[in-house]
C-alpha cells in the first residue's frame, strides 16, 4: 500500500508528487499573492456569505486537522456573489497552523506567512454532492482566512475548547448551533484566482477567494490548535503543527482583486 501523505520530511509536501502527480499541476495551491501584481476587477461582486447555525453537524480530528461538518442538504448555509456563478454550499471548515507563531499559513502575501489560516469549503450545487464537485474544475470554492497573532479572540475560543474533546486522529464529537460568520473580519475584500485542493487529491477544482483582512488569534489559543496530535490513540503521540502546505509556482494565472 502507498505511503499515507502527511506533512513529516517522509511523506510531506515535497514527496505527493510521487502518488499525485497533479501536485505539478498548472493551477496548484496556495500560492504566494503579492499585491501590487494584482489586477483589480470592477466586474467582481460584493461576497454573500449566508450561514444557518443550525446546519453545523460535528467537529472531527481527521488526522490531517481538524473539521467542523455542516448540514449540506439544502442551501441554508451557502455562498454567492464573488466571482462564483450560482450558489455554494458550505460543507466544512478547517484550519492549517505552524509549529510556531511565525508560520502556519498555506497563502501567503507578500512572502508574508500568517500563524493559521481558515479555510471554509463550499461547493458548487450545479453538482449532485461535494465529491462530483470536488472533480469539476468550477466545483468548489474556498475563503481562506488569515488568522494574524495580537489580541485573544473569542470568537474562536467555542472551537478551541472543543479540541480537549478531538486530542487524537478519529476522535469526534458534536459540534451544534455554531454560525462561522462570527470569524470573520469586518471587511471581504478579497482576492481570487483558479487553484486547487492543498492537500492529496491536490484536484484542480477550486476558486480562491483569499480575504485581504486578518483576524486575530493570541499565542495562547495557537497553543490549543499545537496540543492536537496527528496520531491516533495508542500510537506514539505526534503534535499536529505545520500541517500546511508552502506556496506554489503561478504558472501564468492571474490574481484579481475585488479592491482597489
Ligand atoms: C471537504 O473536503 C476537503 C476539504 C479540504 C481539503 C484540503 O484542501 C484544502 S483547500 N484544504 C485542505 O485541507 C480537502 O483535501 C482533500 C478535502
Ligand atoms: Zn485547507
Amino acid at each position: 500500500m502507498s505511503q499515507p501523505w502527511g506533512y513529516a520530511p517522509n511523506n510531506g509536501p515535497d514527496k505527493w508528487a510521487t502518488n499525485f502527480p497533479i501536485a505539478d499541476g498548472p493551477r496548484q495551491s496556495p500560492i504566494d499573492i503579492v499585491p501590487g501584481k494584482a489586477t483589480f476587477d470592477a466586474s467582481l461582486k460584493p461576497l454573500q456569505l449566508k450561514y444557518d447555525p443550525n446546519t453545523s453537524k460535528g467537529i472531527l480530528n481527521n488526522g490531517h486537522s481538524f473539521q467542523v461538518d455542516f448540514a449540506d442538504d439544502d442551501d441554508n448555509s451557502s455562498l454567492t456573489g464573488g466571482p462564483i456563478s450560482g450558489t455554494y454550499r458550505l460543507r466544512q471548515f478547517h484550519f492549517h497552523w505552524g509549529g510556531s507563531d511565525d508560520r502556519g499559513s498555506e497563502h501567503t502575501v507578500g512572502g508574508i506567512k500568517f500563524a493559521c489560516e481558515l479555510h471554509l469549503v463550499h461547493w458548487n450545487t450545479k453538482y449532485p454532492n461535494f465529491a462530483d464537485a470536488a472533480g469539476k474544475p468550477d466545483g468548489l470554492a474556498v475563503v481562506g482566512v488569515f488568522l494574524k497573532i495580537g489580541a485573544d479572540n473569542p470568537q474562536l475560543q467555542k472551537v478551541l475548547d472543543a479540541l480537549d474533546s478531538i486530542k487524537a486522529k478519529g476522535m469526534q464529537t458534536t459540534f451544534q448551533n455554531f454560525d462561522p460568520t462570527i470569524m470573520l473580519p469586518g471587511s471581504l475584500d478579497y482576492w481570487t484566482y483558479d487553484g486547487s485542493l492543498t492537500t492529496p487529491p491536490l484536484l484542480e477544482s477550486v476558486t480562491w477567494i483569499v480575504l485581504r483582512e486578518p483576524i486575530s488569534v493570541s499565542s495562547a489559543q495557537m497553543a490549543k490548535f499545537r496540543s492536537l496530535l496527528f496520531t491516533a490513540d495508542k500510537e506514539t503521540p505526534c503534535c499536529m503543527v505545520d500541517n500546511y502546505r508552502p506556496p506554489q509556482p503561478l504558472k501564468g494565472r492571474k490574481v484579481r482583486a475585488s479592491f482597489k
